[in-house]
């Protein structure tokens, strides 16, 4: 069990509505036992599917999609991985929000491991500190590569950047597509997900306007 692991979780973790359900022996076993693991599971899956295995292309698939689910799309199931968000002095005296927007998300849905592509508009108000600007996508992306469902990605987002400003006034929006929705099932491919999460200040009606009428800025570059 690393020390992260244990600082992450807390002891005595119980999880939260805001927490992915994470299982607490997930860390007994290396990376590349899990991509092992996790190639023989893809060959199973390919081989009952009826796939030639022994064919050139697909030959390093399983392989291929273990290291894809360890390294990229689920690594932010590792808390090794959290990125440093480092902070500074507001010695500028910064007073008004500041807009991360259009910070664009690849997730997975949790519920059919399909993806959800989108974009994070994130905002907050100092209160003494301020976040280096790439701090912020790196968050979105941390906590976008895990399972994910829309409503716990958006607050979890809030919580780790209020946590990193130790202010309550910061705020996410998403507005994402998922192809759960979009490429199966209801196969409706035009509908996509908003979720908002707005925390202190946000909640009163015109910072959350202020914060909502810049999403709508069509700034040209
Ligand atoms: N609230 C929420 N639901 C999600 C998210 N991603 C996917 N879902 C939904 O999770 C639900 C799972 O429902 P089930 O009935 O168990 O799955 P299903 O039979 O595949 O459902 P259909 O998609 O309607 O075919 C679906 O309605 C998905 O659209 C998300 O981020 N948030
Ligand atoms: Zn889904």
């Amino acid at each position: 069990m690393n020390d992260e692991r244990i600082e992450d979780l807390g002891e005595n973790h119980v999880a939260t509505s805001a927490e992915n359900p994470v299982r607490p022996d997930a860390f007994d076993i290396s990376n590349e036992e899990k991509i092992a693991k996790i190639e023989e599971s893809v060959k199973d899956i390919l081989y009952t599917l009826g796939m030639d295995l022994t064919d050139d292309s697909m030959q390093g698939t399983p392989k291929r999609v273990a290291k894809a689910f360890v390294n990229e799309m689920f690594m932010g199931l590792d808390p090794k991985n959290k990125p440093k968000a480092s902070t500074f002095d507001n010695n500028y005296n910064y007073g008004e929000m500041l807009v991360e927007k259009n910070i664009v998300v690849y997730s997975t849905c949790e519920h059919h491991l399909l993806p959800i592509i989108g974009r994070a508009h994130v905002a907050y108000i100092s209160d003494g500190k301020v976040i280096g600007l790439s701090k912020m996508n790196r968050i979105v992306e941390y906590f976008a590569k895990r399972p994910q469902v829309q409503e716990r990605l958006t607050m979890q987002i809030v919580q780790a950047m209020q946590e990193a400003l130790g202010t309550d006034d910061v705020a996410c929006v998403i507005d994402a597509k998922h192809l759960c929705v979009n490429s199966r099932g209801i196969k409706d491919i035009e509908s996509s997900t908003v979720t908002a999460e707005f925390g202190g200040k946000f909640n009163e009606k015109e910072t959350k306007r202020e914060f909502l009428d810049y999403l709508k800025m069509d700034t040209k570059f």
